[in-house]
């Protein structure tokens, strides 16, 4: 079973006992918002990120998902890609093809994933005029309170430096506030050219989960959650900087990712 609580102002926490129950946990979550979207809207407008998080969501492919889910209304988005070609290792459309797009029946038409033929800087362009023109057909909802897309649902990873998307802690990406996707030429992280969702895009979703496991990433998890002195510089970790303005946020985690949080350490 989880532990779960909700922090005044961090959203709800999920720590579980393993990457099964965590798994689980977290389809069964996508499910739902899935459906409640679609009863809502008619599609639902759900973004993906790379890394360990695909993995976690492979369950989809199984029964009951592949048969509960109303796949033909999805529309898959990505919070960040990394500029390589859809065919290279390193890219995150791959990652969530291999895994789950080419094993449902999402439409083709549906994906909506970079041109992988250009530089960083006109894919960023490109995937922004993409969804600009999905937001002015509604496909997307507009969010009430900002010039942003309102998605259903954006699932991000963390990394072990906090990094959320594309979007790494003293980087100028995380400052961007009037685009919806930028580019970066230089990650910290291999490969250095991405183009990531920004802040205000990320803060627009009507729901918000950030999956984090293994205790390589605890130390983020902690800056990220835990009640900080105001002066501390990790206050504009890019994971804490998450706080969905309209919406809802959710972090999913294991026990050796959670090990570090406050609730943990004072309670021993
Ligand atoms: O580079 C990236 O890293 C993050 C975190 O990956 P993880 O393997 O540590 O979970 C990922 O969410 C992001 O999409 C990806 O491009």
């Amino acid at each position: 079973m989880a532990l779960t609580w909700t922090h005044k102002d961090r959203g709800e926490i999920r720590v579980h006992e393993n990457l099964e129950e965590l798994s689980i946990d977290l389809v069964d979550y996508i499910a739902e918002i899935s459906e409640a979207s679609i009863k809502e809207h008619g599609a639902f407008c759900i973004v993906l990120s790379g890394g360990s998080l695909i993995s976690l969501i492979g369950k989809l492919i199984e029964t009951p998902y592949n048969k509960i889910v109303d796949w033909a209304k999805w529309y898959v988005f990505w919070a960040d890609e990394r500029v390589v070609a859809k065919s290279h290792d390193d890219s995150n459309y791959k990652l969530a093809k291999d895994t789950l797009l080419s094993k449902v029946n999402v439409f083709p038409r549906h994906i909506c994933s970079i041109n992988d033929t250009v530089s960083a800087e006109e894919a960023a362009t490109e995937y922004e005029f993409a969804i600009r023109q999905m937001v002015r057909t509604r496909t997307v909802a507009a969010s009430e309170n900002s010039d942003c897309p309102k998605f259903d649902l954006i699932l991000l990873g963390m990394g072990s430096d906090g990094h959320v998307a594309s979007l790494f802690s003293n980087h100028p990406a995380l400052e961007v506030k009037d685009d919806w996707v930028t580019f970066l030429t230089n990650s910290p992280k291999p490969p250095p050219e991405r183009i990531t969702f920004t802040l205000p895009v990320i803060n627009s979703a009507a729901n918000v989960v950030i999956v984090a496991t293994g205790e390589s990433k605890a130390d983020a998890i902690h800056l990220a959650i835990d009640d900080l002195p105001s002066q501390e510089s990790s206050l504009s970790l890019p994971a804490r900087l998450v706080q969905p303005s309209n919406g809802n946020l959710i972090w999913f985690m294991d026990k050796p990712a959670g090990s570090k949080l406050d609730r943990f350490k004072f309670s021993d």
